[in-house]
């Protein structure tokens, strides 16, 4: 077992791991290495979406919801496409919200590339993105929500700037879109998975919670306003229920989605981010 010299910062903050008697003089920078605990546990969240019995109009291992653009391979291809661009991901792309866009901007056509054109995780791209940019830039848990909120506040040009486009339509009708998620510093997110790591929730559970307490822009997009309200509406009934009838009443909500071909595919990202922090918690500096 190699016995690891640690090196800090002047604020005390573990920067680097120095192996004593390696041949290179340059420290094993901890930020690589601690990169595949970031990334693991990404894979282990995104895995786990993709095997929820019940996705509500999302693919999953044993359907393609309402998706007939694509499948569980492909979106398992998406997954590992992503963690791979988080791998080789340069620093440099963390200076700056600018840099951080620029990066996820051409990370996303490479995805579209991949995907031949379908949006699979474009939105989960954007938001993980933000997570990598506080992983790396070595910020504290504690500090994690008021670092990223600072980070991209430039984020509210974008709703200035909007073209006529869904995302338009969605911030018209009032919507927290996705991108309300960074500029409160991922908030609802962090206390939803306060409340994971205090409950015993089960994935359906999760899923449940996450439909009842997100304006998902995807389901706006297929079903208008009042179905997203009634699916958010009837996901915080359903949570109300005894264990035994939450799965009647949710195999129902999610034949409601597949009879009006509806997708959940905001929540499926907040459902693979909760899984993931929630893993990585305990590691977070
Ligand atoms: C910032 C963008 C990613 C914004 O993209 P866009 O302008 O298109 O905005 P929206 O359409 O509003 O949302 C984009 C995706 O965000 C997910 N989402 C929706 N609502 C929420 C929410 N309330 N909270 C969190 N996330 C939300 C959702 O993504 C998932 O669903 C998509 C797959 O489902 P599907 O139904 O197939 O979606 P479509 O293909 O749109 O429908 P069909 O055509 O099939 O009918 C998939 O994306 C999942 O991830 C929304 O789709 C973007 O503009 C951007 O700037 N990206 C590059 C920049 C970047 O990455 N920067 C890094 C940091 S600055
Ligand atoms: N499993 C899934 N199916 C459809 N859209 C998604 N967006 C994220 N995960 C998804």
């Amino acid at each position: 077992m190699l016995n690891y010299e640690n090196q800090y910062s002047k604020e005390g903050k573990l920067m680097y791991l120095s192996v004593p008697g390696s041949t290179s003089n340059s420290p094993v920078d901890c930020r690589t290495s601690s990169l595949k605990i970031f990334i693991a546990a990404l894979e282990n969240a995104l895995t786990a979406e993709l095997l929820r019995n019940l996705s509500f109009g999302c693919v999953n291992s044993v359907s393609s919801g309402c998706h007939t653009d694509m499948d569980f391979q492909l979106f398992q291809q998406s997954g590992r496409f992503i963690c791979q661009e988080l791998a080789t991901m340069p620093q440099t792309a963390a200076a700056s919200f600018l840099t951080l866009r620029q990066a996820g901007q051409d990370c996303e056509q490479r995805l579209l590339q991949l995907t031949g054109g379908v949006n699979t995780q474009k939105g989960l791209l954007f938001l993980v993105l933000f997570l990598w940019q506080a992983w790396v830039s070595n910020t504290s848990w504690a500090a994690l929500s008021e670092h990223i909120s600072n980070f991209a506040q430039d984020l509210q040009k974008d709703y200035v700037q909007m073209p006529y486009s869904r995302s338009s339509l969605s911030h018209r009708a009032g919507l927290a879109d996705i991108r309300h998620l960074p500029l409160t510093g991922f908030r609802p997110l962090l206390n939803t998975v306060k409340l994971y790591l205090q409950s015993d929730w089960s994935d359906l559970q999760l899923t449940l919670y996450l439909i009842a307490t997100t304006d998902d822009t995807t389901t706006f997009k297929r079903g208008g306003l009042e179905k997203l309200r009634y699916v958010q509406q009837t996901a915080g009934q359903i949570l109300l229920l005894t264990a035994e009838e939450q799965i009647k009443a949710a195999e129902d909500l999610n034949n409601y989605y597949l009879s009006n071909n509806l997708s959940s595919g905001g929540v499926a990202d907040l459902f693979s981010l909760t899984k993931c922090l929630a893993e990585l918690k305990d590691q977070w500096l």
